[in-house]
């Protein structure tokens, strides 16, 4: 039987000894997509900055245990954990165009961020990010590596942000809110993308995200979190078509849906 790539066990998370996420257990299969759902301020992103040991000063794990592979990330030193961002944990935010540099093409910037990992040459980087915006049906690659940020529209730097995550292939690929400052026709074809690189690579990922229409196209597992606790986690069809709790179907009646077409 397969493993769980990544198992969370009863863990607690506190923000200057105040528990912001408690009694988390959940787990993520090679190649699924979780979608975590919940109101603001639930801990959705507390939950994957703790994943990734990016809770800041202020935060940590305070009780339960996290498996990555089968070995417990909490007990990695920070050079580990640091190690392992980008190789096997790739992160996408928001707005990932914020965290690009303005001065400095994209290739530049990407190319810098392999060889913290990687041993490559320029022309292999440009060649891997040419064959993943291929995977993306993204056509005008080349001028995209050719751009600054401000020469791109944010769609654009979010995919830019997207593919600059995949491009080390990580097993495991912690998505926060990557398609709410994007226009809906751009998020549709963002979350098309992602399925699209999940098919491919079989990366797992694991989506935070305030749109159930998001969730509904992507996830196979959906984590629906209150209060800093897991009110409801089950398979999409159960959590969308057959709510438990109220919290639930009150979340499903108040938000949008992406156009299915
Ligand atoms: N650095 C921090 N210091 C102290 N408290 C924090 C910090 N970051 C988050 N919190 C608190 O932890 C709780 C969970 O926050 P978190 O950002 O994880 O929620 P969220 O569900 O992702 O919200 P949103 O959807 O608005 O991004 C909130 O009460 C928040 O105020």
């Amino acid at each position: 039987m397969k493993q769980p790539l990544l198992k969370l066990e009863q863990v607690e998370i506190c923000y200057r000894r105040t528990p912001a996420v408690h009694g988390l257990t959940f787990e993520v299969m090679p190649g699924e997509i979780l979608g975590i759902v919940g109101e603001s301020g639930s801990g959705k992103s507390t939950v994957i900055k703790g994943i990734i040991g990016l809770l800041g000063n202020e935060g940590a794990v305070t009780e339960g245990k996290i498996y990555y592979k089968g070995k417990d990330l909490l007990h990695r030193t920070q050079e580990e954990l640091r190690k392992m961002r980008g190789p096997e944990m790739g992160m996408v935010f928001q707005n990932a165009g914020a965290s690009l540099c303005p001065i400095r093409k994209i290739e530049d910037q990407l190319y810098e961020a392999v060889i913290q990992h990687e041993h490559v040459s320029r022309g292999e980087v440009r060649c891997r990010a040419m064959d993943l915006f291929e995977k993306m049906k993204l056509s005008d690659g080349s001028r995209i590596l050719d751009s600054y940020p401000f020469e791109l529209s944010g769609g654009m730097n979010q995919r830019v942000g997207i593919m600059m995550a995949m491009i080390l292939k990580p097993a495991l690929l912690l998505a926060d809110e990557p398609t709410s400052a994007l226009d809906v026709t751009i998020q549709a074809q963002v979350v098309r993308e992602m399925i699209n690189l999940r098919d491919t690579f079989g990366t797992s990922i694991i989506i935070v995200t305030h749109n159930i229409g998001v969730v509904e196209r992507m996830a196979d597992n959906i984590a629906v979190m209150c209060q800093g606790q897991l009110a409801e986690y089950g398979t999409k069809h159960e959590v969308i078509h057959s709510p438990r709790e109220p919290y639930t179907r009150k979340l499903l009646g108040a938000v949008l849906r992406l156009n299915r077409g």
